[in-house]
């Protein structure tokens, strides 16, 4: 059997959890109900035992027992009532047996003591306690082992009264008996299995919730995963750029976003000069550091408007919304100077990198984002043939086809 199984199992006799704890969780979560149903149950049945106050006086007329009982019948019912505004007025998250059982037992006593006062009505009490007994068992909720103490007194007392107070021959014991047993154990059972189905319930209540509990974990589990997934794609792993493929999606927007605010927009292509001998004489992973490095010092050279991304290998690219040409040139040889004072430590030491960066500015009438790429890039082209760690302004848009060569203006 599944530890989560015996811990819900439900005891055949008291229709309680075996498990201490399952059964506090659920009296727990039952108290506030229970308080409430028992402190009606027992106002409703106070007043139907002060009622009988009316049988009492057409039985036995204004005399000193009638008054002994009317106190008696007060008392009770004060007392229930008094029990019940209590029972209410608690805020414990689990309700306290003791105090459940108290009204129960006043109103079984207040059952009794009518044996001595009207012994010769001893037939209308037979008739009142098996009405009490049922009562006990069918509305007061979830008390099982309370109400059975209860209506076992009751029972028991009825029977010892009945003998001592009212002459009750053998033969009427036997049958009253008989009768109270009946009673008892109709109700019994019918709370037993009361309790059992509330109690079963309230277990798949729980297993509703540790299944949606299980889901809700799967859930974050999977936005996790999508999480770094999608990291993953944005991100480029090496340098923690953009990505090229979620830079162009970033550049796109802030590009057409320009255009339709006819507002300015400069696109850099920059690459790192002569990387294959960074590589070649300090290694792949100082190579790769070096690459970092200049990761850091493009972010750092540009505004938080601007998007950034490796293009691939040695490569970045950059767009810078609402630049113009002035604004372009400011940034890139701002870069430019940061990354040839770069500082590199030990092996290093006398490393001196460069990048050239090449920009295009967009025209009014650019459509296309990889036009303004291709344009960026014959700038960086040119850089490179001019002798690199420069900017290179690409002035005009290339006549793509017609073999017309761009004008360049050149920064070192
Ligand atoms: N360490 C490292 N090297 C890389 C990475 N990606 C590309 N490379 C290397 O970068 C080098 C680029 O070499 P080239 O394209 O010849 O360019 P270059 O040596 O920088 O020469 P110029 O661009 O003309 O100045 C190649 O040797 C690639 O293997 C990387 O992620 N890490």
């Amino acid at each position: 059997m599944s530890s989560l199984h015996e811990k819900r199992s439900i005891h055949w006799l008291t229709g309680q959890f075996r498990n201490a704890d399952q059964e506090a969780e659920y009296r727990r979560s039952i108290s506030s109900q229970v308080r409430l149903e028992t402190a009606l149950a027992v106002v409703v049945a106070a007043l139907i035992y002060g009622i009988f106050m009316i049988a009492d006086y057409q039985v036995m007329g204004p005399n000193r027992k009638f008054y002994l009982m009317v106190i008696t019948r007060a008392v009770v019912v004060c007392l229930c009532i008094t029990l019940a505004v209590i029972i209410v007025s608690r805020r414990r998250h689990v309700y306290e047996t003791w105090l459940h059982a108290m009204p129960l037992w006043i109103l079984a006593t207040g059952i009794l003591l009518i044996i001595p006062m009207r012994p010769e009505s001893i037939n209308a009490q037979v008739t009142g306690t098996l009405v009490a007994t049922l009562a006990f068992y069918l509305m007061i909720p979830n008390l099982l082992t309370i109400v059975t103490s209860a209506s076992l007194y009751l029972g028991i007392g009825f029977l010892v009264f009945a003998v001592l107070f009212a002459g009750a021959s053998p033969w009427m014991v036997i049958r009253v008996a008989l009768l109270l047993i009946m009673a008892n154990g109709v109700g019994f059972f019918a709370l037993l299995r009361l309790e059992k189905l509330r109690r079963g319930q309230f277990s798949l209540l729980l297993e509703e919730r540790d299944r949606n509990r299980q889901l809700l974990d799967e859930i974050a589990h999977r936005e996790l995963l999508e999480e770094q997934l999608r990291r993953v794609v944005e991100r480029d792993a090496l340098t923690g750029l953009d990505s090229r493929s979620h830079f162009m999606k970033r550049a796109e927007v802030l590009w057409q976003g320009s255009r339709q605010g006819k507002m300015p927009f400069s696109l850099f292509m920059i690459d790192v000069d002569h990387f294959k001998s960074i590589n070649d004489t300090w290694g792949h992973s100082q190579g790769d550091l070096v690459l970092t490095k200049i990761a850091e010092v493009c972010a750092q050279s540009m505004r938080s408007t601007d998007v950034i991304g490796r293009f691939g290998g040695e490569e970045f690219v950059a767009a810078l919304p609402d630049s113009g040409l002035d604004d372009a040139l400011m940034v890139a040889e701002r870069l430019r100077t940061r990354v040839a004072a770069l500082p590199f430590e030990e092996r290093m030491r006398e490393l001196q990198a460069s990048v050239t960066i090449g920009i295009a500015v967009a025209h009014g009438d650019d459509v296309d984002l990889q036009a303004l790429i291709t344009r960026a890039d014959r700038a960086l082209y040119v850089g490179k043939r001019e002798g690199r760690n420069r900017v290179v302004v690409c002035d005009e848009q290339r006549d793509e086809g017609s073999g017309e060569e761009s004008e360049e203006r050149s920064l070192t």
